[in-house]
């Protein structure tokens, strides 16, 4: 199975001068732990982080490190999540017909999840690893006025392995750049072209590392599961 990581972001949101994938949780990078799970996952044969070119000596460090038993490669990303995906797809091998796609900074998910996701696409062309909201959402006009309490038995919250065929997503994603789409996540694009996703049941703990409270929270669950 080959495996995209967008790992190209500024992590503006962690209020961190540099890629937050960088910033140290117990010591190593955040993007170790990602690569952790990854290199305990027997489905995965390829490897592509999508990066800042200005980072790739660090990724280099790091696949130096893990020491991966099949090819890796670092790939230039964009501007957005979006383009820095597209850029990741244009560089599979032709060989590849299905790809899963994680976001780096999801440094928690486990290689159970990994390997669940990698058998979820022998059996559909798209799905998103996703769980079900436990909060109460409401939909709010543009002065903060709710408008309605949407049926929380229809909602789930999207996280990311998310995995489809190749050439489906390739074409969905040349689509919607065509057309100026601008989505989060890849199965939005599947979704914005009449493509079935199917949910996988994703981890409470697969958290994407976007403040620094993720961060605090990352730790303990590290701490957690490799320091007991
Ligand atoms: N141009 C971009 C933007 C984001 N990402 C990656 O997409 C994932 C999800 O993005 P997010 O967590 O929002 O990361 P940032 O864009 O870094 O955060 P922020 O929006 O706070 O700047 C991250 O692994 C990030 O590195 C990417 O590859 N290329
Ligand atoms: C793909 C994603 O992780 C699903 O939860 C998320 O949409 C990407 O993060 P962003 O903050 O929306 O860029």
């Amino acid at each position: 199975m080959h495996l995209l990581i967008p790992a190209a972001g500024l992590g503006k949101r962690m209020g961190s001068h540099r890629n937050k994938l960088l910033l140290e949780v117990l010591g190593r990078p955040l993007l170790a732990w990602t690569l952790t799970a990854i290199r305990a996952t027997p489905a995965i044969s390829w490897l592509g982080i999508i990066g800042q070119p200005g980072d790739f000596p660090d990724w280099q460090v790091l696949l130096a490190e893990f020491d991966f038993p099949y090819p890796t490669v670092l790939i230039p990303g964009g501007k957005t999540r979006q383009e820095s995906v597209y850029n990741g797809l244009q560089a599979l091998p032709d060989d590849a017909t299905q790809v899963l796609i994680h976001d780096g900074a999801r440094c928690l998910a486990t290689p159970d999840l990994f390997q669940r996701c990698a058998q979820a696409l022998e059996n559909c062309s798209g799905f998103v690893a996703a769980i079900p909201v436990k909060d109460t959402i409401k939909i709010v006009n543009s002065t903060n006025i709710v408008t309605a309490t949407p049926n929380r038995d229809f909602l789930w919250a999207a996280q990311t392995p998310q995995g489809f065929w190749v050439q489906e997503l390739k074409d969905c994603h040349q689509k919607g750049r065509d057309l100026g789409l601008e989505v989060t996540d890849d199965a939005a694009l599947f979704e914005k072209f009449d493509l079935p996703v199917q949910i996988v049941m994703g981890e409470e703990t697969n958290l994407k590392i976007t403040t620094p409270a993720d961060l605090a929270l990352a730790e303990q669950i590290l701490k957690g599961r490799f320091n007991p």
